[in-house]
């Protein structure tokens, strides 16, 4: 039996290379994703999303001249058995059966992995509680909502223990409800230490969730950070002061040269990327100005338009496309 060596990162992965046929769908690109951490991977249709998860959870083999592919310490060339104990997948389709109930589907898992009768029903009977899935246990899985359907997927992966879980497009589907219970449950996997790597379509999920985000275009990494560093990455941040004295409001207007104004509201924008050092700057600035603001708020750019304006992607409307700031 293979023991899991400790490693700080649960997914290492160096210089990915995947063509199929000319199309080269994954073009040389690093992955490193510490353990007990979200990382996300983001992508249009088509960007190669499903192709890394299919790599990473050794269903499908890298092309020659890839580099090192190491998941929860094993290398995935020469310890494929290990690394598929070590994790999870829970792809797009799901490996529910419709026909047998919840609980017979987690028991058939609790065989697959060699669970003893009474630790697999003792596991199956955890895992259906924990996902509020006990009152439908006995109902075949073709009767559950699209929500309970992919709570009842992830608690079949759960079932051999996994330290590394891949959940490809996990939400696509749910009605916000769903959507949100699932977020819960996610963050709740990553809390008792689990490590996830996530692809979604949705934006908001990946800000939501990920601590870490890659954005997939062209088969490179096209950015990589946090939600927050990849905002600042494109223009259109701002701070805006607004005033409720017009007089104070005249007076910031004739110092601050290159804000934008409206007259209206009573506000002024400034340009910023929103960073610590620039905020300081700009506060800084207004005190020995002697301006004081009701009000400061700043505005980020959202990760729709880092994303689009990324990843040029011709999915997107012509509309949306004007609209990055
Ligand atoms: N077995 C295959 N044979 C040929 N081309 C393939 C194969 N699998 C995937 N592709 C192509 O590789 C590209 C990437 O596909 P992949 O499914 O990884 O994208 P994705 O980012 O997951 O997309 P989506 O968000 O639509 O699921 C696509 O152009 C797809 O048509």
């Amino acid at each position: 039996m293979t023991t899991t060596p400790p490693t700080e990162h649960a997914i290492a992965a160096a210089g990915l290379h995947k063509a199929y046929g000319d199309k080269k769908v994954l073009d040389g690109i690093d992955i490193t994703v510490p353990t007990g951490t979200i990382f996300s991977l983001l992508g249009p249709n088509g960007a190669g999303k499903t192709t890394a998860v299919k790599i990473l959870s050794t269903l499908i083999s890298a092309d020659a001249g890839s580099g090192t592919i190491r998941i929860g310490g094993h290398d995935i060339a020469t310890h494929p058995q290990a690394v598929r104990a070590a994790i999870g997948v829970t792809g797009q389709f799901s490996a529910v059966d419709g026909l047998i109930t919840g609980e017979e589907n987690m028991l058939l898992m609790a065989d697959l992995h060699h669970l003893s009768k009474a630790e697999g029903k003792r596991t199956a009977a955890e895992l259906l509680e924990r996902f509020d899935l006990t009152d439908a246990a006995t109902k075949p899985a073709q009767t559950y909502s699209g929500g309970m359907k992919r709570r009842l997927d992830i608690a079949m992966t759960l079932v051999g223990n996994p330290g590394i879980i891949f959940l490809d497009e996990p939400t696509t589907g749910l009605d916000p409800r769903a959507r949100h219970n699932m977020w819960g449950i996610i963050r709740e996997l990553v809390s008792d230490g689990t490590t996830v790597f996530l692809t979604t379509q949705y934006l908001e999920e990946a800000d939501e969730l990920a601590d870490r985000i890659a954005v997939l275009n062209d088969g490179k990494i096209a950015a990589e950070g946090t939600a927050d560093e990849l905002k600042r990455l494109i223009p259109g941040g701002h701070v805006r002061l607004r005033f409720t004295d017009p007089v104070a409001y005249q007076s910031a207007t004739s110092t601050v040269r290159e804000a934008t104004r409206d007259d209206d509201s009573l506000t002024l924008q400034i340009p910023s990327d929103g960073s610590q050092r620039e905020l300081r700057s700009i506060l800084d600035w207004l005190d020995s100005a002697g301006i004081e603001a009701d009000e400061l708020t700043v505005h980020t750019p959202d990760l729709d338009d880092v994303f689009f304006a990324l990843t040029g992607s011709t999915d997107v409307p012509n509309q949306r496309q004007e609209n990055v700031r």
